[in-house]
């Protein structure tokens, strides 16, 4: 299986005792930097997912299709393991299962399942959550769907910032007992509240957007939180920097004089100049 030894790299992460960041990536660029910078993981958010392929907010309008095809460009640019982040796995159970299969083998490392109700239910201002019963049915039809027995698949619930910690918990050990490989958590608000999910279930966890006193990596490591996502700065980075240069360009700046661009040694990196020019070489011969 051509993608197992980045599967393998995740489950080194999780069965670990240390807490890592993944540096947030969504096209074959981001995945590229993050690698070279030494990230041992990337996250594919689906709120990156969003902006990057639409343009649009996290109101689940991407298709699985869309979702992963950016998978498969980023997995065709560099071996970095992936988490992707696949929502609600759009749709019912079946739906799930084919999820899985389609973000298989488009070369992701590992995928989350969330329990949140999506795409947003008629009149209601408020995020909700599907059943428990139908929480685990997911669960199981994802773990049915994975065909690479190495691909990583974490259970994911809201609960904590939706209806309580203590229905979390409930939610957390029903889908552990379906044999998912991780807990994914969002909305945990403080270290009484980690610590009460820790004591409660077994698999390593897995730490969505967290407040200030769960930012000490040691501490989670502590407490069996293996990954600790960190945001998506880096496309709000690329946003700001596409919006100063457009701005200034438009205003009249002339090319040369616009800071904040990356050198020719950095785009040359990310375009793996260097292998592109060698096999240029190798298979089109020079011209004489
Ligand atoms: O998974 C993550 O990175 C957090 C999240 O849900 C999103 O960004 O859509
Ligand atoms: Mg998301």
């Amino acid at each position: 299986m051509a993608f197992r030894s980045r599967r393998e790299k995740l489950r080194f992460i999780l069965s670990g005792r240390t807490c890592v960041h993944p540096g947030s990536v969504y096209d074959a660029i981001s995945i590229r930097i993050a690698e070279d910078l030494g990230f041992p993981l990337g996250m594919f958010g689906g709120s990156v997912a969003s902006l990057a392929v639409l343009g649009d907010p996290d109101v689940t309008l991407i298709t699985l299709t869309e979702l992963a095809e950016q998978m498969r460009r980023m997995s065709r640019a560099s071996a970095l393991p992936v988490l992707v982040d696949a929502d609600h796995g759009y749709g019912n159970a079946l739906n799930v299962r084919r999820t899985v299969q389609e973000l298989e083998t488009a070369g992701a490392a590992g995928l989350t399942i969330e329990d949140t109700l999506l795409p947003a239910a008629f009149g209601e201002a408020r995020t909700q959550l599907i059943s428990l019963e139908e929480g685990v049915g997911k669960m199981k039809a994802a773990l049915d769907g994975r065909g690479d027995s190495s691909l990583v698949i974490m259970g994911r619930t809201g609960a904590a910032s939706i209806t309580s910690i203590e229905d979390a918990i409930r939610r957390a050990k029903a889908y552990e007992a379906t044999g998912v490989d991780a807990l994914f958590f969002t909305g945990i608000k403080s270290r009484a509240e980690l610590e009460a999910v820790a004591a409660s279930t077994h698999l390593p966890i897995v730490l969505g957007g967290a407040p200030e006193e769960l930012n000490a990596i040691d501490y989670l490591a502590g407490h069996r939180v293996r990954i600790a996502l960190q945001g998506h700065a880096p496309i709000a980075a690329a946003t700001r920097a596409v919006y100063d240069t457009l701005k200034a360009l438009r205003e009249g700046a002339p090319p040369k004089t616009l800071g904040g661009l990356a050198s020719p040694e950095l785009t040359s990196r990310v375009m793996r100049e260097v292998e592109v020019k060698a096999r240029s070489a190798a298979f089109l011969g020079p011209k004489t």
